[in-house]
């Protein structure tokens, strides 16, 4: 049998999936990564590797994992995996998209609701004891309603938060590499250059992957350009954001807000200056956390390891150039 190293404990139905077919071991535990050293002595033999996020899958690593033939990623993103080695190296990667589209979206809105109307900021304000009488201008926000929207990566999410955003009144605006005009004409958008989109949107959601081309993408350039009442959402990946030039931006009254549910640094500290700030809400990365998606994204990374090893062209393979299959 194959041997197989998973790097987290997994929703049941897909553990005992792979069990079926492979020979397991496990990192099983909820709440810590997988220290380094353990996984590596864990690749020495193992013919597929299971990881999340977290893990970073890089040369040193795959050097120490002779046999490996499968990376299975359980996530859409897969900026952690050195992809161009793997190839090197005849390694299968493979990824999660689309079963995490919609749970995805619906928290980019949520993020949206919750920054322009300054939600966590009301509540604890409710929950500390501050709330002594009802006021006009006490604790008001921006509408989102009506309000123009400027999708920065028009691809799965970034079309299904789209959808959402016509049942708010919202103008469309987008930027990608290439244009989607079968979206355009669907949701009603517009394409935009950047420098467009940055001036025109009052809410800016970031969803392009994390690649050598969207590092700091939205740099100090770019938040010169947006309104004073923007609202800034990055669902995406940390690191595509400059957090330096968006603290300034906050702190600065350059923008009215920011949702952020990903960081340059993840796990984000408590103690990190961008959560001393009213303006921000922030989120652990939990973009696809709903049990349903999860599941699913567990089963389909199931899915996707169990055909590599068994030499079955995987159903969503990041290096088709292995040529393998
Ligand atoms: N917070 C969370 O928990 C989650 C985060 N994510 C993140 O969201 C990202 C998007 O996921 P998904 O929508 O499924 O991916 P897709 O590949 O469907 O969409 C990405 C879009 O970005 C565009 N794009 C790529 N590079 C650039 C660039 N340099 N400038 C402008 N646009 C660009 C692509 O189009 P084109 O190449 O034509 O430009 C494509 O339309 C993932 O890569 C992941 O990092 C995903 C799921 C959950
Ligand atoms: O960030 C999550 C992913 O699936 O990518």
């Amino acid at each position: 049998m194959n041997k197989i190293y998973i790097t987290r404990k997994l929703p049941e139905a897909a553990l005992a999936k792979i069990k079926q077919h492979c020979d397991v071991s496990i990192w099983d535990e909820e709440d810590t990564a997988v220290p380094r050293e353990v996984l590596q002595e864990q690749l020495k033999d193992a013919d597929g590797l299971l990881c999340l996020l977290t893990e970073r899958i890089d040369e040193q690593l795959l050097e120490a994992a002779p046999n490996l033939k499968v990376i299975s990623n359980m996530a859409v993103g897969y900026n952690n995996i050195d992809v161009e080695a793997a190839t090197k190296r005849g390694i299968a990667v493979t990824n999660t998209p689309g079963v995490l589209t919609e749970t995805t979206a619906d928290l980019t809105f949520a993020l949206m609701l919750a920054t322009s109307r300054r939600l966590i900021e009301a509540s604890d304000y409710l929950r500390q004891g501050q709330w002594k009488t009802w006021s006009p201008m006490q604790l008001t926000g921006q509408d989102i309603y009506g309000a123009t929207l400027g999708i920065i990566g028009m691809g799965r999410i970034g079309e299904s938060v789209a959808k959402r955003a016509k049942g708010f009144d919202m103008e469309l605006l987008y930027y990608n590499r290439s244009r989607k005009l079968e979206a355009e004409k669907t949701y009603g958008m517009t394409y935009a250059d950047m420098d467009t989109l940055l001036s025109q949107s009052d809410f800016i959601v970031v969803l392009t992957p994390y690649s050598p081309e969207t590092v700091n993408l939205i740099d100090r350039e770019q938040f010169a350009r947006m309104k004073h009442t923007a609202v800034l959402i990055n669902t995406a990946r940390g690191g595509i954001v400059n957090e330096d030039a968006l603290y300034d931006a906050l702190t600065g009254g350059r923008i009215w807000a920011a949702g952020l549910d990903v960081f340059e640094t993840e796990p984000l500290q408590p103690s990190h200056r961008l959560l001393k700030l009213p303006n921000v809400v922030a989120m652990p990365h939990i973009g696809s956390a709903s049990i349903k998606t999860r599941t699913r994204m567990a089963m389909l990374a199931a899915e996707n390891l169990i055909l590599g090893v068994s030499g079955t062209r995987p159903l969503h393979l990041v290096n088709p150039e292995i040529n393998l299959f």
